[in-house]
């Protein structure tokens, strides 16, 4: 039996308190895993009665507590706390932000926790109370002592698998970002990873061009032929499942995804505007190369509609159960 998954609180202005608390509610009927929350209880207590949920929270002090009271409460591990204020995000709730996100890291570290399942922070507010990476996955490669390049952020969902090989950069930056070296090194930690995490020792990859019609032979755009191609040729020699480049227009049609089990896409929207287009309520945002277990719902903090009773659960409640899966496959 793997340890209970530590959930961090996400900011606490947006959507994640109500989503966590309904995923607690629907926890038998959708079969998850004991987790628990790192802080946050009058705001798990108040995002839940916005929908109509009378919340009952459990006070635990230690990671080991949580699977005994799973059943009948919400575990949540420690006081920190602030002032529910949802679709107004502040200073105070960032910082509770960041504590429940360092927390739920360090205890998965210690092995206390099976695994670490983040809620959504907006990085702009966190930034003002000390988060210094571009994303929570660049978080936890520092946290686990790792280059950023070496945690690999995949988008998971019924439909598909993506991952964007150039992450949170400006467009303009991203052909010069589109080395051999970072195409080869990504897609050896995706193999690795779908074999050990997913059960797919052969995973077959599909990397896709960086220009229109994957260069068209040189003639709109080089880096497909001159970086991309050179890339795939040497993973092929490596005796790694790999095609491609594939112009990225045609290669999320249906048929298409038939072909392979992940898409490692050039940037950032590439790879997440087919998953959230057709996976968004069940979009888990994964962490591929880490000595941990992390997933996230693929949606942000949506300040909006938080504490409107509009924000679907399904996303949080796919990257419960996906997070529970990956650390019984590790523990096996
Ligand atoms: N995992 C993360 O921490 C994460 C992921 C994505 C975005 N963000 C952050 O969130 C903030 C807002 O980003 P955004 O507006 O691009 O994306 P968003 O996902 O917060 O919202 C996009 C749209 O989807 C809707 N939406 C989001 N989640 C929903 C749900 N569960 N149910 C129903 N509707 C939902 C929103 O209302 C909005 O219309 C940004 O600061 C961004 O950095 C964080
Ligand atoms: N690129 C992700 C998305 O749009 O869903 C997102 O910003 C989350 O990234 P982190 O998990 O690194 O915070």
């Amino acid at each position: 039996m793997t340890a209970p998954l530590a959930v961090s609180l996400g900011d606490p202005a947006g959507i994640a308190p109500e989503v966590i608390a309904e995923s607690w509610v629907r926890r038998r009927e959708m079969a998850l895993p004991p987790f628990f929350v790192v802080g946050g209880a009058a705001v798990l207590r108040a995002a839940a009665a916005t929908r109509g949920i009378d919340l009952p929270v459990a006070s635990i002090s230690a990671a080991s507590e949580a699977a005994s009271v799973f059943g009948s409460a919400l575990p949540v591990l420690g006081g920190e706390d602030c002032a529910p204020a949802f679709g107004e995000p502040t200073i105070e709730g960032a910082a509770l932000a960041l504590h429940s996100l360092t927390k739920a890291t360090a205890l998965a570290l210690s092995g206390e926790a099976g695994g670490v399942v983040t809620g959504p922070i907006a990085k702009s507010k966190l930034a003002a109370v000390g988060f210094t990476q571009p994303g929570q996955t660049e978080f936890l490669a520092d946290a686990c002592g790792l280059p950023h390049e070496a945690a690999v952020m995949m988008l998971a969902g019924p439909s598909l698998r993506t991952v964007p090989l150039t992450v949170h950069e400006a467009l303009a930056a991203v052909p010069g970002l589109v080395t051999r070296d970072l195409i080869e090194s990504k897609a050896r930690i995706v193999a690795r990873a779908l074999a050990r995490d997913f059960g797919l020792p052969s995973a077959r990859i599909a990397i896709t061009g960086l220009n229109p019609h994957a260069g068209e032979d040189g003639r709109m755009g080089t880096e497909d032929r001159d970086v991309i191609v050179p890339a795939i040729a040497a993973l092929q020699a490596e005796g790694l499942a790999v095609t491609g480049p594939h112009p990225a227009d045609a290669l999320f049609a249906a048929h298409a995804r038939e072909g392979y089990d992940v898409a490692l896409c050039m940037y950032h929207d590439q790879a997440l505007i087919p998953i959230k287009t057709l996976d968004f309520d069940q979009g888990v945002n994964v962490t591929l190369g880490l000595p941990i277990v992390r997933t996230s719902p693929d949606h942000g903090t949506a300040f909006a509609i938080a504490g409107k009773g509009m924000a679907s659960a399904g996303a949080m409640i796919a990257a419960i159960r996906m997070a529970g899966e990956c650390a019984a496959r590790r523990a096996a």
